[in-house]
């Protein structure tokens, strides 16, 4: 089996400059240096700190002081800054002999890891990017035009996107250490430690590939929809970095543990998903994708139009990951991921003899020894293996366009990269998955719980929209009215546990008008005849 590999894109470095005035929550704003320069008489006006949470209808912020904005940046951002350094210090022989880097490399970058984590506590202002990339380029013509360039009085998904994009101009500026995942040992981990709810499901998406009628199918595309909904809980950025496991059990080769099992997991789950269209989504896909296979079979020549009635080129191949070009928010993927978690499962070994949990009233440790069961590769390696030929088939295909790890929020993707919009306007549906995608499909902003979906999403919606996200950061949509009361009531800091699930979905589209961008090949939008994907990002 030859092993997958979609390509990982160039990188490339240059000096580090400095700059920075800064901000402390505790200083008085009007004996800043810029008070002063300003003269006696202009007092700066800077957003004050606020003993509040979020409210309503504003953009998530760090200067509202019960925020979770305020939290990440206060305390999050320095642990999992912290890792790195303590990862960087311990493992350092490792790193350098992966990465054929130098002592000299592990020092620059550790210092420049720590300077990072100061900035970001002592709120200060951003430092330009320094790698001469067209890339680092948009990313300083984006910071110079923020009106408050500070960790905490900018909107915080624009300071969490800097941080990562900071990390990894660290690396850029280094000679050996380039293409250094700081977060590699993390997902690694948190790989190896998952294989056995893996192979639990491994088994279960196998079964779904026999032959079945259209229901069956139905119902195992809202299965697979609310298993992706709960791994989303496997976040490493929220756990700063500790291992998270589903069922939060500790995995240990002895068979006293109870089985760590995903497809149950979804039912007891049930009561936690706040939102679920599942049935609408499955209705929606099937549709299309029955509607895509008549087409198939009858020959059609599938044809992307502009609405000047001209070719728009080939359509696209069926299902499309998109992926990060770097590394991001600690568990996110990139290529080098997606080619790594591929080969594994075909690779993998697991076998445990794992206890059932106890039946009925017969409590443990009665006569009767608890049943057991073997959680083994078998079904892993078969999926691996499948998913390796759609990679070589083309039917798997992996994208990561830069627009993912930017900062901006996904309304303003038309003005910023009207292409990419162009592209996922021929998805059969784009489903975003997790916390970050779900921020930036809201626009970062604390809307009122209780609208719709569709008018939250602010007009982004180049196809049709399915968000899977486990709640983690203080915004939300679609909740029934009272909901968000009765939960913050319960905890006030609900949303920020990832205990609760959201499967949302916007079934309109909207393709680019010509006053949005003119298409640059043909001056036109472009309307696709038959849509053929999914859009996984
Ligand atoms: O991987 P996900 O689900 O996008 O999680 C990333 C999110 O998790 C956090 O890192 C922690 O809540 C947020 O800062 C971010 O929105």
């Amino acid at each position: 089996m030859s092993k997958v590999s979609v390509k990982s894109p160039p990188t490339s470095k240059s000096s580090l400059e400095k700059s920075a005035t800064s901000l402390n929550e505790n200083d008085d704003p009007s004996t800043t240096p810029d008070f002063i320069y300003g003269g006696p008489f202009i007092k700066v006006q800077r957003p004050e700190f606020m003993d509040i949470t979020t409210p309503i209808n504003v953009q998530l912020q760090g200067t509202y002081k019960r925020s979770f904005a305020y939290h990440s940046l206060k305390e999050r951002f320095p642990v999992i800054l912290t890792k790195i350094i303590d990862y960087l210090s311990r493992e350092g022989g490792k790193v350098k002999s992966a990465n054929n880097a130098s002592d000299e490399d592990i020092r620059n970058l550790i210092e420049y890891v720590v300077k990072l984590k100061n900035d970001v506590a002592t709120n200060k202002k951003y430092d330009l990017l320094t790698v001469d990339t067209p890339e680092a380029k948009k990313w300083n013509e984006w910071i110079l035009s923020v009106d408050s360039p500070y960790y905490f009085t900018n909107t915080w998904v624009f300071s969490e996107c800097y941080v990562y994009r900071r990390l990894r101009e660290g690396c850029e500026l280094t000679k050996g250490l380039a293409n250094f995942d700081p977060f590699e040992d993390q997902k690694i981990k948190s790989f190896t430690g998952s294989l056995e709810p893996m192979c639990v499901v491994a088994e279960k998406v196998i079964s779904m590939m026999d032959p079945s009628d259209k229901d069956k199918r139905k119902a195992d595309f809202i299965t697979l929809l609310k298993l992706c909904l709960w791994s989303n809980k496997c976040d490493l950025s929220l756990s700063m970095g500790e291992q998270v496991t589903l069922g939060n059990k500790d995995i240990d080769a002895s068979p006293s543990q109870t089985l760590i099992d995903p497809i149950q997991m979804i039912v007891d789950y049930k009561d936690k998903v706040l939102v679920d269209d599942s049935n609408k989504i499955s209705d929606q896909v099937f549709t299309k994708a029955e509607n895509i296979a008549k087409a198939i079979e009858a020959n059609t020549t599938f044809k992307a139009k502009c609405s000047c009635q001209r070719l728009a080129g080939a359509p696209p191949p069926p299902v499309r990951f998109h992926v990060k070009k770097i590394p991001w928010f600690v568990s996110d993927v990139t290529p080098k991921d997606f080619n790594f978690v591929i080969n594994q499962c075909c690779a993998a070994t697991f076998n445990k003899v794992v206890k059932l949990p106890a039946e009925g009233d017969r409590a443990e440790g009665e006569s009767e020894a608890p049943p057991t069961r073997t959680v083994a590769d078998e079904a892993l390696k078969t999926l691996g293996s499948r998913w390796a030929k759609y990679v070589d088939s083309g039917a798997f295909v992996v994208m990561c366009d830069d627009f993912w790890t930017s900062p901006h929020v996904y309304k303003d993707m038309k003005k910023y990269e009207p292409n990419l919009y162009r592209k996922l306007q021929f998805a059969a549906a784009i489903l975003f998955k997790g916390d970050l995608n779900y921020r930036k499909l809201l626009g970062e902003r604390n809307c009122n719980p209780c609208i719709g979906f569709e008018p939250a999403l602010q007009g982004f919606i180049p196809a049709p929209i399915i968000a899977v996200r486990t709640v983690k950061a203080d915004l939300i949509c679609g909740l029934p009215k009272g909901k968000w009361e009765q939960l913050t009531r319960i905890d006030d800091r609900w949303m920020e546990t990832g205990n609760y699930g959201v499967i949302q979905f916007c079934a309109k589209a909207e393709a680019l008008k010509v006053s949005d961008k003119p298409c640059e090949q043909y001056g036109d939008t472009c309307k696709d005849d038959a849509c053929l994907d999914l859009d996984i990002v």
